[in-house]
């Protein structure tokens, strides 16, 4: 091949398009000083693929239905794999690298980035939807994992296409349960150490989540079948045991992951007559009775047994996993013991079980009044309304009192009610409050947080006396109500300002329920299901009830949810609402529900406590624009106004 590396092109790259094109014309000459891996891969894409290293092409992203489809036929890989990416990406994310899965075709299905650098890595193809064939994209660590099946670093002029050069690109594949390459995990750097074995360490580490990431997927694929879980080190079988085979209660073997498959198949090379057959059964693997493999968690206090692989004679200690019926029955058995509106109130979430717990404790303990805490949203006045619904004043008045949204001048006389003529323009008969209203049942006071001082005081009061005096009125009257309160501020924080009475506080606080945000959630899967299915119950017409496609559950579960069960109930309206078919697929879902899924900035645990902060990168992700955030966390404009004031928080336009 003639040498014509363009001239535009930077020296580096020239220097490589020269060199490649001298292994075109003399490819033992180069060999010297390439991983073999890549050389063989250089000769395909000069070869095979026709690629011209004296071209070199922009990265290539496809169009968004294109992605969509590509993500369609790997969803339940991408629901198994989130947590791995979440996981590995917090690792890399701090190095500047970032993390692409891509799948067996090489498009980019989901990916983890710094927003900050959107554009460059948009442009060096690090970014969802980039195609990282390597017939297009020629030697890359996506596109040549792909090719072999192996794990491997592709490291900056190991690349053929010289746009590639300043990557660093380590990845390894993700099989499913019978060796088929699914997907690959990738880390790659937009610029990195000149020195190759900077990388190795990366190598090990995403060898490791994609194998977990294959592992959970074997997992959830197997969930109600027997896998029995080995290791040749006895403590580790329970914790990260890296053999997995499935099988049938007869024992015959249904599938492996690679460690299972490699086993198997050395077993195969021994002993000949076996691979004639493709009912290889356990007991023909292992030196030991199908029936002692089943009994293991019967017969051994560690559960694990110690058997020797025929196939090396090595000895691995196995464990069994049984199947899913047994702990889904106890689930229902838990769940059974609360009184309905407690046991709707979430799935299997630790957070929310001692919510549930602690409330059923607390539902006839009226003279213990109940703060309830969590972000806007979380479910605050429907566990108000349990907690009422399962008490024995279920049959007596909720009256529920949003203190935020009733204007300072009126909240007086609407909590207390006022005595006829108490001042002029009032209703000449007077009017009975909501705190008499609720007599005999439940007072539920939200946002208690934004009670005016003076306020506090009366119903401090109301609290100590159980009485009421309506304004203008002579003599107080008697009050039987439970108190429920709930905020999504600190009041600590109110108190030490000064803001709120210490005293109440603690009257108020005499136990207190935390509600998780959405997005921390172990129940979330259940939770979307279950509030899908309500809005369809609560249709009115008799239309066939639409299904939830995996594509949306999934963007869905990768969703932050900033304004919890409220944002999740109005996305899942705004899709029955918009949804054409009798699916709702990722494309009915609102704008914003997907915007997160190509880069998801992830708030630090120590920036999400203080709340000013959460609302400024809020206000900051809708670009100022205060209608959309109130839309977003479901309240008035002069609600996040108001909120914006007491925070002292000024959009940019407006700072001097
Ligand atoms: N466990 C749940 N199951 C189904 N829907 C729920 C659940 N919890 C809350 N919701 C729904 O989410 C929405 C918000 O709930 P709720 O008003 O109780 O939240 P909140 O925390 O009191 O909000 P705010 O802080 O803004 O007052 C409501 O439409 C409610 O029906």
């Amino acid at each position: 091949m003639s040498i014509a590396a363009p001239h535009h092109l930077h020296r580096d790259q020239r220097q490589h398009i020269e060199r490649l094109a001298r292994l075109d014309t003399n490819a033992q000459v180069a060999a010297q000083d390439v991983n073999p891996t890549i050389q063989r891969s250089w000769l395909r894409c000069l070869n095979e693929y026709k690629l011209d290293p004296t071209q070199p092409r922009p990265a290539r992203v496809v169009p968004h239905h294109t992605l969509i489809e590509h993500r369609d036929a790997v969803d339940e890989l991408l629901n198994v794999a989130r947590a791995g990416v979440e996981q590995l990406y917090s690792q890399i994310a701090r190095l500047n690298y970032v993390l692409l899965l891509a799948d067996c075709r090489g498009i980019t299905v989901e990916f983890r980035g710094d927003p900050g650098q959107d554009a460059a890595l948009r442009r060096a193809g690090l970014y969802l939807g980039a195609d990282w064939n390597e017939r297009f994209a020629g030697t890359c660590a996506v596109g040549t994992c792909l090719h072999d099946g192996e794990a491997i670093i592709c490291h900056r002029q190991e690349h053929f296409d010289a746009s590639h050069i300043a990557l660093t690109c380590t990845a390894a594949p993700i099989c499913d349960p019978h060796g088929n390459m699914m997907a690959v995990l990738d880390i790659s750097a937009l610029n990195s150490p000149k020195a190759s074995e900077s990388q190795n360490f990366g190598l090990s580490l995403v060898t490791l989540y994609a194998r977990m990431i294959e592992d959970a997927y074997f997992l959830q694929r197997y969930r109600d079948t027997l896998v029995i879980r080995f290791d040749t080190a006895r403590e580790f079988v329970h914790v990260n045991g890296r053999g997995l085979i499935a099988l049938e209660e007869s024992g015959r073997i249904i599938a492996a992951n690679s460690v299972g498959r490699r086993l198997i198949s050395a077993h195969q090379q021994r002993w000949p007559s076996w691979s004639n057959t493709l009912q290889l059964s356990l007991d023909a693997l292992f030196d030991g009775e199908i029936a002692d493999i089943l009994a293991i968690n019967r017969a051994h206090f560690d559960k694990l047994c110690a058997f020797r692989a025929r196939a090396n004679d090595t000895t691995y200690f196995v464990s069994l996993l049984e199947l899913k019926r047994a702990p889904r029955e106890a689930a229902k058995v838990s769940a059974a013991s609360l009184p309905a509106p407690l046991a709707r109130l979430g799935a299997d979430d630790p957070a929310i079980r001692n919510v549930q717990r602690l409330a059923l404790r607390l539902c006839d303990e009226t003279t213990v009044n109940v703060l309830i805490s969590g972000e806007t949203g979380t479910g605050k006045e429907v566990v108000a309304r349990a907690l009422h619904d399962s008490s024995q004043r279920r049959h007596a008045p909720f009256v529920a009192v949003n203190c935020a949204a009733i204007p300072e001048a009126l909240i007086e006389s609407e909590l207390f009610g006022y005595a006829p003529g108490a001042f002029t323009g009032g209703h000449p008969k007077g009017m009975r409050g909501l705190i008499a209203k609720a007599d005999g049942g439940t007072l539920f006071l939200d946002e208690i947080g934004d009670m005016p001082l003076a306020l506090q005081t009366r119903l401090l009061r109301v609290i100590a006396e159980r009485e009421v005096v309506p304004l203008g009125a002579q003599a107080p009257c008697k009050v039987d109500i439970r108190i429920i309160t709930a905020t999504h501020r600190h009041i600590d924080t109110l108190v030490a300002q000064g803001a709120f009475r210490e005293d109440l506080y603690y009257r108020l606080n005499g136990a207190q329920l935390s509600l998780p945000a959405l997005r921390e959630r172990a129940d979330q899967h259940q939770l979307i299901r279950r509030v899908f299915d309500d809005l369809v119950a609560e249709r009115a017409d008799d239309r066939p009830a639409p299904s939830l496609r995996a594509d949306a559950m999934s963007a869905l579960l990768a969703y932050s949810w900033p304004g919890n069960i409220r944002e999740l109930k109005n996305a899942l309206a705004f899709a029955l609402m918009i949804a054409d078919g009798n699916e709702i697929t990722v494309n009915d879902l609102p704008e914003r529900c997907l915007s997160q899924r190509i880069t998801k900035p992830r708030l630090e645990p120590d920036e999400v406590s203080t709340e000013s902060h959460a609302l400024a990168v809020l206000l900051h992700q809708q670009r100022w624009n205060v209608s959309a955030v109130a839309r977003l966390l479901g309240v008035s404009r002069p609600t996040i106004y108001r909120q914006m004031k007491r925070q002292n928080i000024v959009p940019p336009h407006r700072q001097s």
